[in-house]
């Protein structure tokens, strides 16, 4: 890794160092935003500007793989708590999406996942069953977004961890790989799923199946650190077609006659504020994120209009599905423990047990082996509705359809999103009927106890819009609407009961589980519903779906080449473009988004 002073040649601090005009002007130098302007700039023919909020940021917690936990939180973050949610007691939840050089994928998890092949399918099915997005369309950009490393064999044998490289490539930067240690207890976990009916075990987690199966993360074994969008698009690039400039916060677009033709930001220094105008002599490229890429749209005039008047700028292009349409996987903790679960090693001995940790560290400090090579788990289960409640999933996808789809959404809102919302949930309810759309996701821990529980394809939707108070100077309203859609709590309510069963009536029960939270009494409706509304959390740090890919007519931000409806040379490429969420942490397929995007872009040079 290059030094800081060498990299800040690059980084155009003053304003007056930036050219007037590039190619391509790039807003925000996260996930997508650094793997484009990596790719865009490698041939040499086109120049590009990165427009950055955060700074270059060096630290152990950040390159650090164990727990996968340590980059998280406020510190490389922006600082916004969602509104009040009125179906979960009034909590609010901190929204948390990177703030720094490689964006959220610097602070993320590092849990490598992409959704099944359904899923992928679903976003091109809103334009026409030849849309090229879809599995077999996103497949080699899944492919060519990261390099797989394998297991060693004598780890993956130690726990019968499979993997077939057919589903992976190996020419980027960016790496997903494995640690050189697996709890044994995993797999008891595993094999405990063999006894429940349905239940596939794909073997890869890249194969577009549900199920229950092993995943990597993104760490380049070799050095055992993150591996994410600086480390793989960034670091040792040095080309003069390529400019970064951090610390510069976009406040706007410029549109002239429906053409994106530059961009406005704005730096701090002491008591001043600068402001620069750059100009974009082919596109402009929005890639700030789920939570403020429909900020900036709607800052610069693009969104619904009623929300823009109330704050006081001016409609361009009324586009009444920018910040709606959002997305997050809803997250929860069921207590089971097993109480004569005796396997060692295991997690609980990283906490206590000196003679394990002591191991663990000398295995550490000698080459980066053992437990404290591991990030937050390689094995999860995710699963469909029919396999996790196969006598309720025909009752909910019913409901489902026999709902009134516009009650769901805020009272306001256009018919062409109450549209686009009606056709998702046609989808959602073929999907509840799908054994190959994961709805459950149960983190395995290696430990004796029930791991995070998250839910896949929530039904709610909430919204991202500016604060019209103070729009320019604030962090937009977060909503994430949790469930608004009272199917939701009847698709959660099964989660519970399904846990319970597999602790209970699988192999697992020759363990003494013994269920803590929510007490094992608890089981009507109403009560498991008072449990999920004080201890649901709205998010799992996966924002998505607030400048949707889908047509105008459904409410759509951007068409099928990531372009905004009703503007000229203006993309938007990052998470927000998702039309529904994958069914799998998110990370991957943005990459995926944003290797597909340098084709689409290229295609119009
Ligand atoms: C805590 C956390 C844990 C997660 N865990 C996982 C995981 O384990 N596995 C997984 O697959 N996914 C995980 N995710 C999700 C995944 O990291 C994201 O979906 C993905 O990185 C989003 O990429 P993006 O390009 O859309 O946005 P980002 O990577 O967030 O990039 C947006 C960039 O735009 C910049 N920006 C924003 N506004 C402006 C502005 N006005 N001017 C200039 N720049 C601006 C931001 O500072 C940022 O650098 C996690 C996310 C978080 C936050």
């Amino acid at each position: 890794r290059r030094g800081q002073s060498e990299l800040q040649l690059r980084f155009l601090n003053g304003s007056s160092q930036v050219k007037p005009s590039y190619d391509y002007v790039i807003i925000g130098a996260g996930t997508a935003g650094l793997t484009l302007a990596d790719r865009l700039t490698a041939d040499g023919k086109s120049t590009v500007l990165v427009i950055e909020n955060g700074k270059v940021v060096d630290s152990p917690r950040i390159d650090q793989v164990y727990s996968g936990m340590a980059a998280m939180g406020p510190t490389w973050s922006y600082q916004i708590n969602s509104v009040p949610q009125v179906n979960l007691r009034n909590r609010t939840t901190a929204v948390l999406a990177g703030n720094l050089v490689g964006g959220s994928s610097a602070i993320n998890a590092m849990m490598t996942v992409r959704g099944t092949s359904e899923d992928y399918d679903r976003w091109g099915n809103f334009f026409s069953n030849s849309s090229t997005w879809s599995w077999d369309g996103l497949l080699p950009y899944l492919k060519k977004a990261l390099s797989f490393v394998p297991p060693e064999a004598a780890v993956a044998e130690s726990v019968n961890i499979t993997y077939d490289t057919s589903f992976w490539g190996n020419s980027s930067s960016v790496y997903t790989g494995w640690p050189s240690f697996q709890w044994p207890g995993l797999k008891t976990q595993i094999e405990a799923f063999q006894d429940i009916p349905g239940v596939e075990f794909p073997t890869d987690s890249g194969a577009g199946k549900a199920g229950v199966y092993w995943f990597p993360t993104f760490m380049d074994p070799k050095i055992v650190q993150r591996s994410y969008a600086r480390t793989g698009h960034f670091d040792g690039i040095n080309r003069s077609n390529h400019d970064v400039v951090t610390e510069s916060h976009v406040t706007k677009i410029i549109l002239e006659d429906g053409i994106a033709t530059g961009v406005i930001f704005r730096q701090g220094r002491g008591n001043s504020t600068t402001y620069t105008t750059v100009k974009a002599n082919r596109e402009v490229i929005l890639s700030a994120g789920a939570i403020h890429s429909p900020q900036i749209l709607q800052l610069s005039g693009i969104g619904p209009k009623k929300l823009l008047q109330s704050a006081g700028i001016d409609t361009r292009i009324d586009l009444p599905g920018v910040g709606q349409n959002f997305q997050d996987h809803p997250m929860m903790f069921m207590s089971i423990v097993l109480s004569n679960f005796t396997t060692h090693p295991s997690p609980s001995d990283m906490f206590g047990n000196r003679n394990f940790t002591d191991w663990a560290q000398t295995l550490w400090k000698a080459n980066k082996t053992g437990p404290y090579s591991m990030g937050i788990g390689n094995a999860a289960a995710w699963l469909g509705m029919p396999v996790i409640a196969p006598e309720a999933f025909e009752t909910i996808a019913s409901k489902l359809e026999s709902q009134d789809h516009a009650a769901q959404l805020p009272p306001d809102t256009d018919p062409t999103v109450i549209a686009g919302y009606t056709a998702q949930m046609k989808e959602m309810a073929r999907s509840i009927r799908s054994p190959n759309t994961a709805f459950y996701n149960h983190v395995l821990s290696g430990a004796g106890s029930s791991g995070s529980l998250i839910y896949l394809h929530p039904l709610s939707r909430g919204t991202v819009n500016i604060n019209t108070t103070d729009p320019f100077n604030t962090e937009p309203i977060v909503d994430y609407r949790a469930l608004t859609n009272p199917v939701d709590l009847d698709i959660l309510i099964e989660f519970l009961r399904f846990t319970k069963r597999y602790f209970f009536e699988t192999r697992l029960k020759e363990l003494s589980p013994r269920q803590i939270q929510p007490p094992d009494y608890v089981e009507e409706p109403d009560d498991l519903a008072g449990f999920l509304q004080s201890n649901l959390s709205p998010s799992e740090f996966h924002p998505s779906g607030t400048c949707a890919m889908m047509p105008k007519e459904l409410g759509g931000v951007v068409d099928e080449s990531l372009k905004v409806y009703g503007v000229k040379n203006l993309r938007v490429v990052d998470a927000s473009i998702m039309p529904t969420l994958p069914g799998a942490n998110t990370c991957q397929s943005v990459y995926a988004i944003a290797e597909k995007a340098v084709d689409l872009i290229k295609a119009d040079m």
